[in-house]
């Protein structure tokens, strides 16, 4: 855990007192301090990316604690740690709940570059995410193009899509309408969050991953189906790990994000990238789009571009690890080529 000393501006001109941030990391940097894989989670995930990202970070993994320094640190609001709606408010003692701050995109990259300057990591090998995890990543790498060396993100975009406020708006209205929301408990906002993630999984997923998983065997039901029994199941896990506060400040952060606000445009901000890029994308991937990808790719500076098959659509990013692992790993390899062939040349 990171106790920031100093209060931590946020870009809508509030403050935040007593910021801290939950971090984990894996492995040792290395003397020439070059072997730093950065994560940033998504929306729900937490610091320790061995756990959630299996078969992409481990120990025998292409991300793996013996080469790497890998770091992962929990996102400002978030419920795994890092200073968030139920915690206290030291100028009153009071847990903020509503009274929270707004916060951004940006704002979660402040934190993680609080962090970083704590940690004395002035080089990232490699910056890695998905969704609102790629998100920060690209906010990072046009905030400091100079620190990233290699910039890997998936399933995310440049500006965050009507279509993908929507379906955030969907679930924040799902939430208020649980009244136990105001009520200001930790639980408060339990079965809004319920119906959230009921909401939240049909753009994760697909229409032929609940015909592969959730087909009914028998043709004599009326009721009781199991696609029912899913999300039904799906949204208990959820609120067995997570609060409606941070959920509903999370994607109120995921909707404000755009890289061209206060910038001279999207594309320009996307030209400020200096890493090598790879942006990968799932094919039907309903919340973020190839399209989304693919303008990302188009205008950061020879990106390379990837799209993955995936049944499960957009939670594609978090399960398809050993197709990751190919692309990312030939991607890593290409890019040191080309920096030992831009070395050779210069010498
Ligand atoms: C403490 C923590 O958990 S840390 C945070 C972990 N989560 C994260 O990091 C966030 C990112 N991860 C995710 O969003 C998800 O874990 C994913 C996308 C990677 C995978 O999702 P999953 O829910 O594991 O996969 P899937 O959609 O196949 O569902 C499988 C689960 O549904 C259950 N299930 C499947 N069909 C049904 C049904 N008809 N009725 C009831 N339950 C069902 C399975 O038994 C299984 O249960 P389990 O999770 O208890 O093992
Ligand atoms: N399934 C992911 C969100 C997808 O971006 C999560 O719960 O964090």
């Amino acid at each position: 855990m990171h106790q920031h000393t100093k209060s931590f501006q946020l870009e809508n001109g509030e403050q935040l007192e007593n910021l801290q941030i939950a971090y984990h990391t894996y492995g040792t940097l290395n003397e020439q301090k070059n072997n730093v894989i950065w994560v940033c989670h998504a929306l729900t995930a937490n610091a320790d990316v061995l756990d959630w990202w299996k078969g992409l970070f481990g120990e025998n993994s292409l991300f793996n604690p013996n080469d790497h320094y890998i770091i992962c640190a929990n996102v400002l609001g978030s419920h795994y740690g890092s200073t968030n709606p139920l915690s206290t408010n030291t100028v009153n003692g009071l847990p903020y709940y509503l009274s929270f701050p707004q916060f951004t995109i940006r704002d979660l990259v402040s934190a993680h570059q609080i962090l970083a300057s704590h940690l004395e990591i002035n080089h990232i090998k490699v910056l890695i995410g998905g969704s609102l995890g790629g998100q920060q990543a690209l906010e990072w790498s046009i905030a400091e193009p100079n620190k990233i060396e290699n910039l890997v993100i998936m399933a995310t975009n440049a500006v965050h899509s009507p279509w993908g406020i929507a379906f955030n708006e969907s679930q924040r209205l799902a939430i208020t309408t649980d009244r136990t929301f105001f009520a200001n408990k930790p639980n408060g906002g339990a079965k809004g969050l319920k119906t959230a993630r009921s909401i939240a999984l049909l753009s994760y997923r697909t229409y032929s991953a609940y015909g592969n998983t959730q087909l009914e065997s028998v043709n004599e039901k009326t009721d009781n189906f199991r696609a029912s029994s899913y999300q039904n199941y799906q949204g208990e896990k959820l609120i067995n790990r997570f609060n409606a506060y941070s959920y509903y400040y999370l994607t109120k952060a995921m909707d404000s994000h755009n890289v061209g606000r206060n910038r001279k445009s999207i594309i320009d901000a996307l030209k400020e990238i200096k890493a090598n890029t790879l942006v990968i994308g799932i094919e039907n991937d309903v919340l973020f789009p190839l399209t989304e990808q693919k303008f990302l790719a188009d205008h950061i500076e020879d990106a390379q571009f990837c799209a993955l098959k995936s049944d499960y659509g957009h939670d594609g990013f978090l399960i398809e690890t050993d197709a990751l692992t190919h692309v990312i790993g030939n991607f890593i390899k290409d890019s040191t080529n080309k920096k030992i062939i831009k070395f050779n040349k210069t010498a």
